[in-house]
């Protein structure tokens, strides 16, 4: 039997706590039109979210985030300009970058390190990537809301350029090193995510986009030709969108919605647990 995990309130009582989850599972992320519950495994994979403002991105962002906060075997890394959109969660992750390239740039040139190390690490004792329970590798999930702020937006064109390599880096070979990058964009478009980087991320979810094509850029070329158009979304249909994950078809998809008072709630929890639960011996990434 699993043991028993207890908080400790300030005056000094045990509460005990419930059970928490694993980043090896599945994530719960919402229904299909059927009403089934639709999970997507994350583990050793990344997510691409694409979609206009307003149509549900930081509600997929915040679903994922939130299993991850509640599992014990993983660490957080939030990048996120508006800081609102995350912001709950900061309690819960060893590092939580605003709107600061520079601050951007040193969370993901230190992560580049942490998964070089990892690389050294795995090579020297003969193994391929992280498993569960592992003594020394613990996942780290990299949630970033708007990530076209930081590689197109702000500072100048030579710091953008070393965040989107840093970012493509990460993504390219972070897989079994146990890091996972969740990257969300308002503005699909091939400048922003260009070929080369959509197809480093094997799950893409497209929110209601504005065109065709912008659709296509998240989901793979030709797929609106085939009748997968996040362009059919209707704008007063927040969350939902169509995601591509294991079988490689689009699927629609209602996220599943957690609204502010329900995420302040589990950030609360999962900090709680955090704080409660020691955590395995590893260096933090975050100063
Ligand atoms: N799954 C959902 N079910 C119901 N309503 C939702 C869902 N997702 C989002 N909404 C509603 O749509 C609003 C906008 O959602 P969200 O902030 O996630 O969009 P966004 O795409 O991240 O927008 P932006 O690009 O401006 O950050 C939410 O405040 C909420 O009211």
């Amino acid at each position: 039997m699993s043991p028993v995990l207890v908080a400790t309130t300030p005056d000094d009582t045990a509460v005990p706590l419930g059970p928490t989850l694993s980043i090896f599972d599945p994530v719960y992320i919402g229904i299909d039109e059927f009403g089934h519950p639709v999970t997507v495994p994350l583990i050793y994979r990344n997510l691409l979210i694409g979609g206009e403002p307003g149509s549900g991105k930081s509600a997929l962002l915040n679903a994922v985030v939130a299993h991850a906060a509640l599992s014990l075997d993983c660490r957080l890394c939030l990048l996120d300009a508006k800081r609102v959109e995350l912001g709950q969660w900061r309690r819960c992750a060893d590092a939580f970058v605003g709107p600061s390239l520079p601050d951007a740039l040193a969370l993901l040139s230190r992560l580049q390190i942490m998964m070089d190390r990892r690389y050294d690490y795995l090579e020297e004792c003969e193994r391929r990537k992280v498993v569960p329970d592992d003594r020394y590798i613990t996942p780290y999930l990299i949630a970033l809301d708007e990530f076209a702020y930081y590689s197109a937006t702000v500072g100048k064109k030579a710091q953008r350029e070393e965040f989107s390599e840093l970012l493509r880096d990460l993504v390219a070979r972070g897989r079994a090193a146990g890091i996972i990058v969740v990257a969300a964009t308002q503005r699909p478009s091939s400048d922003i995510i260009p070929t080369s980087l959509r197809d480093l991320f094997a799950w893409r979810f497209a929110g209601r986009c504005t065109t065709d094509s912008s659709s296509d850029i998240v989901l793979g070329h030709g797929k609106a030709q085939q009748g997968w158009t996040a362009n059919t979304i209707s704008p007063t249909n927040p969350g939902a969108g169509l995601l591509i994950a294991e079988g490689g078809t689009p699927q629609l998809v209602k996220v599943a919605y957690l609204d502010d008072a329900t995420c302040a709630a589990i950030a609360r929890y999962a900090a709680t647990l955090r704080n409660t639960v020691a955590s395995k011996p590893q260096p933090r990434v975050a100063a």
